[in-house]
């Protein structure tokens, strides 16, 4: 009788802070999905990210990002970085993951903006031997992987979408729109509990 091998999970890993979470984020994990033919995308909503200012509670944060993502098979939430103490890092996060999944194969995926920044981050040889990386394009970032080791970075084109965080904060501060920039769900989750409105 012959053995048929069974092929290692794939597991795609997006890490954010999700302030709000938005359209360019859900377009970049669909792509990798599909294109690094991924078994599942965990959205990982950051704890304190340190390189960033303040930011809204993370409760708030995990909440947008599960109605986010609650309509994709493919799509899951974790809470890995919003339940340890002190400020997130990445090797933490894929420590946690990889402790959870020992059998899969785990892929970072990351904008542009954050490529570049990754030799700063803690403890970034491990980062390397515990995750591949997928760095995709984002408007209004050269996409430069120049500096970082070439087995551990892929690079992806995906469907250019110019929406930040920042700007749809701005924008709901200001009273504009945010629909069809952040799902649905989201709009009405950002109403409901007043978040970022201008004091
Ligand atoms: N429009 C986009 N297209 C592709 N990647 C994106 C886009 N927006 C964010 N990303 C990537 O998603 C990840 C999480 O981003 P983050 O939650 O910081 O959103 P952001 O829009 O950059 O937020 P902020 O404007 O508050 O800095 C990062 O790797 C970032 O590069
Ligand atoms: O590990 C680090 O030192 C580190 C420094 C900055 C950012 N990161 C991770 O990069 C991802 C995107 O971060 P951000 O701040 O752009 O939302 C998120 O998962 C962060 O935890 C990680």
């Amino acid at each position: 009788m012959t053995s048929v091998a069974q092929r290692r999970a794939r597991i795609g890993i997006m890490g954010g802070t999700f302030d709000p979470i938005h359209n360019g984020h859900l377009v970049a994990a669909s792509e990798v999905q599909q294109q690094f033919d991924l078994d599942e995308v965990i959205f990982v909503p950051t704890g304190q990210p340190w390189m960033k200012g303040e930011v809204t509670e993370s409760e708030h944060r995990y909440l947008m990002t599960v109605i986010a993502t609650a309509a994709n098979p493919r799509f899951t939430v974790s809470r890995v970085d919003i339940e340890r103490d002190g400020p997130t890092y990445t090797v933490d996060t894929l420590r946690d993951i990889r402790s959870a999944r020992p059998d899969a194969d785990l892929f970072f995926i990351t904008g542009a903006d954050a490529v570049a920044q990754i030799l700063d981050w803690k403890d970034v040889a491990e980062v390397w031997e515990l995750a591949h990386f997928i760095a995709v394009s984002r408007p209004g970032h050269r996409l430069t992987i120049s500096g970082l080791p070439e087995q551990g970075v892929s690079s992806l084109e995906v469907p250019a979408l110019a929406i930040s965080s920042t700007d749809c904060r701005s924008r709901v501060s200001r009273g504009f729109p945010v629909w069809y920039l952040v799902p649905d769900g989201v709009v009405q989750y950002i109403a409901k509990h007043h978040l970022y409105r201008s004091s």
